[in-house]
C-alpha cells in the first residue's frame, strides 16, 4: 500500500503504508510502481519524495512473506524504474531505512533523513545479502571498505554517520518530509546522470586484493561457519570488480543460494523468536499483554560483587537512580571504584557523559527503604539469601519487588520466607551482567503477574533478551548444560581428549566448546554445586561402581581436577593449561592426558576412537532432550523461549537457530532414534532417555516446530 498525493502544486509525495514499520510487501511493492509510474505521467509533476507513514521510513522486504511464494512486483526492476525516472525521486528518510528500505532508498536519487534515523543493510543477520542491488551500488556510493563493513556486519549507522559516509545528502533536526519535499523542489529540472548510483564505477581502491583476502579472513574467523557474511563480501567483490550488470547477477546468483539455506531460515526463525519471547505468558494464564508492569525509578541492588557490579552498570545505564548496597567497607569501596571504572568506559563507548551520579553506595540495608523494586547479588547460599530477604521485607515500603539473581537456588522457596511472596521473582543473569544479553525472569507460582510484567519490562531497557521461564533446578539453561557437561565428561571416560570435544563443538559454531568454557567460568562452580547433591566422593575409588552415584552413571573426573586445585583460567590449569593465572589463551595439557589415561586404566576402561559426530550427537541432543522435558514441565512456554536463552547466553550458534530448531531441522525422528541409540549403549544414563514429548511429537507425524505449542497442549489436557 502506498498513497500518492500532490503537494507543493508539483511534487508527487509517496507515502509507503504497512505499520508497524512499512515492511516492502507485495502490496507496498505494488503500490510503489503505481505510484511512481503515475507520478512520472503526470505532468504538472516536477519532482517526486518518497516516505513512510508514522515516522518510519521502510524496515525492509517483509520478512514474513520469505516462506511462502512470491507474488506482486519484484523489488530490483521496481528500484531501476525509480532510478532510471526522469524527474528527481528524493526519499525523506524518517525512524529506520533498513534493507531493502535503504536499497530502495539507494534507487532514488536524493536521500534527506531527520537527525534521529537509522540506516543499514541488516540482511546478514537474517542469513541474505543486499540483493536487490544494494550490494552493488553501496560500494560505488561510499567505497568498498565502508561498504564491506556496512554490509557484513549488518550494522545500523545513524544518521550523523550516514551523512559523513555519503550515504544521505542532507539531516534535518526539523520535518523531514517538509525538507525533503523543499529540496525536491530544488533540483527540479537538474541533469540526473551524476546522481544514479548504478552508473558510477566503484571509487578506486588501492590493493584490492589484498584488502579482499583480509577481509575474508577476518570474517571467515568471526562467523563461525555462517555463510551470508562470506557471500556479502563475494557480492561486494563483484561490485569492485565487475560492470553493474555482472555485478547484479553474481548478487542474484549468491542469493539465490543463500535464500533456502537452513541458516537463512534458522536466523529469520530467531529475528521473530527474539520477538515472541516478549509475548509471554505462565501457566495460570497470565499474560504480558493482561498484566501491567509497575514504574520502576528508583532500585538497589544488594551485594556488589562480581554479578552486583555489573547489574548496578545495566539499570544506571539505562537511567535508573540505583542504591548500591555492600555490608563490608573494603569490598564496598572496591566495587565503587570497578563500577565508576565500567560506567565511564561504557559511556566512552557510546559517547555519553557517564551515568557515575546515578549510583548512590551504602553500607547499609536501609538505605534501601524507598526504592521501587531490589534486585538480590549476594553469594549463592540459601540461608544468607533468605536473611537478606527477610530484612528487605522489613525495609522496604509497601509492594517494592524483590528478585533475586540466582542461577540455581529454589526461588519459591526464598518466596516462601518473605510475607509478600508475590512480590518475588527471580533475574538470571549472566556475567558479566552488562555486557550479556540474557535475561531469565524466573516466576514461581505464587509470583504476581504484575511482578513478573514489571522485570521483563526492567530487562527490556536494559537492552536485554527477557525470557520468562518457570522455577525448577537450573532454570531453563543451566538445566540444559548440565546433561549436555555430563556427556561431554563420559566422552573423556570413553577415549575423547578436551581438545576433541571442543573442536567438534566449536565446527559446530559455538564460541567455545564445553571444557574451554568450563576453564573461562571455573571448574569450582561445578564442584560446589555437586558437594551440595552429596556427589563428590574424595578419594580414589576404581572400578565401575566408583562411577555410579545416586543410581546413575556419574563421572568424577571435574572433581578431581578440582582436588588437583585446577580451578581453569583463573589458577592457570584446569582442562587446559594457560600461561599464567588469569591468562586466556588456552593450551593442550600433557599432564592432564596422562591423568586421562591413568583414569582410564584405574577404572578399567578402554579408549576408543571418538568422532566428532558421536561428540555433536551424544552432547547435544542430551541438551535437546532435556529442552523437551522442559517444555514438557511448563518450564518454558515454547521452543522459541529455550532457543532464545541458548542463543543469547549460552553462544549457541545463530545460524543454527537455537537446540529446539535445530533438532526440527535434522528430523524429530532422527533425533529420537539416535537417544534410542545411546541410551542401549548406557541404560545407566537416565537423561539420554527420550522424553514422551519427543515421543509424542513423532508419533504425531513431527510437526513443524511452530505447531509443537499444539501437542504440547493436547499433552497436558489428558494429564
Ligand atoms: C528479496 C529479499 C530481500 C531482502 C532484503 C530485506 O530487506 S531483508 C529485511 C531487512 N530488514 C531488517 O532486517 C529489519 C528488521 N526489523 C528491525 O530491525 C526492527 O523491527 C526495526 C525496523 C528496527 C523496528 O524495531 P522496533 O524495536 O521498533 O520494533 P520490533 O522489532 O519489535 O518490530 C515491530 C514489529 O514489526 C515486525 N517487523 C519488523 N521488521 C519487519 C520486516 N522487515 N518484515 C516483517 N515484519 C517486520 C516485527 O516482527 C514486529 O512484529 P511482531 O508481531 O511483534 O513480531
Amino acid at each position: 500500500m502506498a498513497e500518492y498525493n500532490r503537494v507543493s502544486e508539483c511534487v508527487g509525495l509517496i507515502t509507503l503504508r504497512n505499520p508497524p514499520v512499512n515492511a516492502l510487501s507485495a502490496a507496498v511493492r505494488q503500490g510503489i510502481v503505481d505510484t511512481v509510474e503515475r507520478a512520472l505521467s503526470d505532468p504538472n509533476v516536477k519532482s517526486v519524495v518518497i516516505c513512510g507513514q508514522n515516522g518510519i521510513f521502510c524496515g525492509g522486504a517483509d520478512i514474513k512473506e520469505f516462506g511462502s511464494k512470491m507474488t506482486g512486483p519484484p523489488l530490483i526492476p521496481m528500484i531501476h524504474a525509480i532510478e532510471s525516472a526522469n524527474k528527481p525521486v528524493v526519499a525523506a528518510i524518517e525512524g529506520s531505512a533498513l534493507g531493502g528500505g535503504l536499497e530502495l532508498a539507494l534507487g532514488c536519487h536524493y536521500r534527506i533523513a531527520h537527525s534521529k534515523a537509522r540506516l543499514g543493510l541488516p540482511e546478514v543477520s537474517l542469513g541474505l545479502l543486499p540483493a536487490a542491488g544494494g550490494s552493488q551500488r553501496l560500494p560505488r556510493l561510499i567505497g568498498v571498505p565502508a561498504a564491506l563493513n556496512l554490509i557484513t556486519t549488518g550494522r545500523h549507522v545513524t544518521a550523523a554517520e550516514a551523512l559523513q559516509l555519503g550515504i544521505v545528502d542532507q539531516v534535518t533536526d526539523h520535518n523531514t518530509v517538509d525538507a525533503a519535499v523543499k529540496f525536491a523542489l530544488s533540483v527540479a529540472g537538474r541533469s540526473l546522470d551524476p546522481r544514479r548510483i548504478s552508473t558510477h564505477p566503484c571509487p578506486q581502491q588501492p590493493d584490492l586484493d589484498a584488502l579482499f583476502e583480509e577481509v575474508m579472513q577476518k570474517v571467515r574467523q568471526s562467523a563461525r561457519g555462517a555463510i551470508a557474511p562470506i557471500a556479502c563480501v563475494q557480492a561486494v567483490r563483484a561490485a569492485a570488480t565487475l560492470p553493474y550488470a555482472q555485478g547484479m547477477e553474481r548478487e542474484r546468483e549468491l542469493m539465490a543460494t543463500l535464500f533456502t539455506s537452513g541458516q537463512a531460515r534458522a536466523l529469520q526463525y530467531c529475528f521473530f523468536a527474539e520477538r515472541a519471547v516478549g509475548r509471554w505468558r505462565m501457566p495460570s494464564g497470565a499474560r504480558w499483554d493482561t498484566s501491567k508492569p509497575r514504574p520502576v525509578h528508583k532500585a538497589a541492588v544488594i551485594g556488589l560483587g562480581t554479578m552486583g557490579r555489573g547489574i548496578t552498570v545495566a539499570l544506571a545505564q539505562t537511567g535508573l537512580s540505583v542504591i548500591a548496597v555492600e555490608t563490608q567497607e573494603k569490598q564496598l569501596m572496591e566495587a565503587k571504584q570497578a563500577i565508576s571504572g565500567m560506567l565511564e568506559r561504557g559511556a566512552k563507548r557510546r559517547g555519553v557523559a557517564p551515568a557515575l551520579d546515578r549510583v548512590i553506595y551504602s553500607q547499609n540495608i536501609q538505605a534501601v527503604a524507598d526504592v521501587d523494586l531490589v534486585i538480590e547479588a549476594v553469594f549463592e547460599d540459601i540461608a544468607l539469601k533468605t536473611k537478606v530477604f527477610q530484612q528487605l521485607s522489613a525495609v522496604c515500603k509497601p509492594g517494592t519487588l524483590l528478585c533475586t539473581n540466582t542461577s540455581a537456588l529454589d526461588v519459591d522457596q526464598l518466596a516462601s520466607e518473605t510475607p509478600n511472596p508475590e512480590l518475588v521473582v527471580g533475574m538470571h543473569f549472566f556475567a558479566p551482567a552488562h555486557v550479556m544479553k540474557l535475561l531469565e525472569v524466573v516466576y514461581g507460582p505464587r509470583s504476581s503477574p504484575q511482578a513478573v510484567a514489571t522485570a521483563m519490562q526492567l530487562g527490556k531497557k536494559m537492552g536485554k533478551a527477557s525470557v520468562a521461564v518457570g522455577n525448577c533446578r537450573g532454570f531453563v539453561g543451566n538445566r540444559m548444560l548440565k546433561p549436555y557437561i555430563e556427556e561431554a565428561f563420559f566422552l573423556l571416560e570413553e577415549g575423547a581428549t578436551p581438545e576433541l570435544v571442543d573442536q567438534a563443538l566449536e565446527e559446530f559454531g559455538f564460541s567455545m566448546g564445553v571444557f574451554r568454557m568450563s576453564d573461562l567460568s571455573g571448574l569450582d562452580v561445578g564442584w560446589r554445586v555437586r558437594k551440595g547433591d552429596g556427589l563428590v566422593e574424595p578419594g580414589t575409588a576404581s572400578g565401575r561402581s566408583a562411577r555410579i552415584r545416586q543410581g546413575r552413571r556419574y563421572s568424577p573426573l571435574g572433581d578431581l581436577l578440582c582436588e588437583e586445585g585446577r580451578f581453569g583460567q583463573k589458577t592457570g590449569r584446569g582442562w587446559y593449561q594457560y600461561d599464567k593465572p588469569g591468562s586466556r589463551v588456552a593450551r593442550s595439557d600433557p599432564w592432564l592426558h596422562s591423568f586421562l589415561g591413568a583414569y582410564r586404566a584405574q577404572h578399567g576402561l578402554v579408549a576408543r576412537r571418538i568422532d566428532h559426530q558421536e561428540v555433536l550427537e551424544r552432547c547435544l541432543y542430551a541438551l535437546i532432550n532435556e529442552g523437551f522435558h522442559i517444555l514438557d514441565d511448563g518450564i518454558a512456554a515454547g521452543p522459541e523461549d529455550i532457543d532464545v536463552i541458548y542463543v543469547s547466553g549460552y553462544g549457541w550458534p545463530r545460524h543454527r537457530g537455537g537446540p529446539m530448531f535445530y533438532a526440527n531441522m535434522v528430523g524429530l525422528a532422527k533425533v529420537l532414534e539416535r537417544l534410542e541409540h545411546y541410551q542401549q549403549l548406557h541404560p545407566e544414563v537416565p537423561h539420554l532417555q527420550p522424553s514422551s514429548l519427543l515421543r509424542r511429537l513423532v508419533a504425531s507425524g513431527s510437526p513443524p516446530i511452530h505447531k509443537w505449542g499444539e501437542v504440547i497442549k493436547k499433552l497436558h489436557s489428558q494429564l
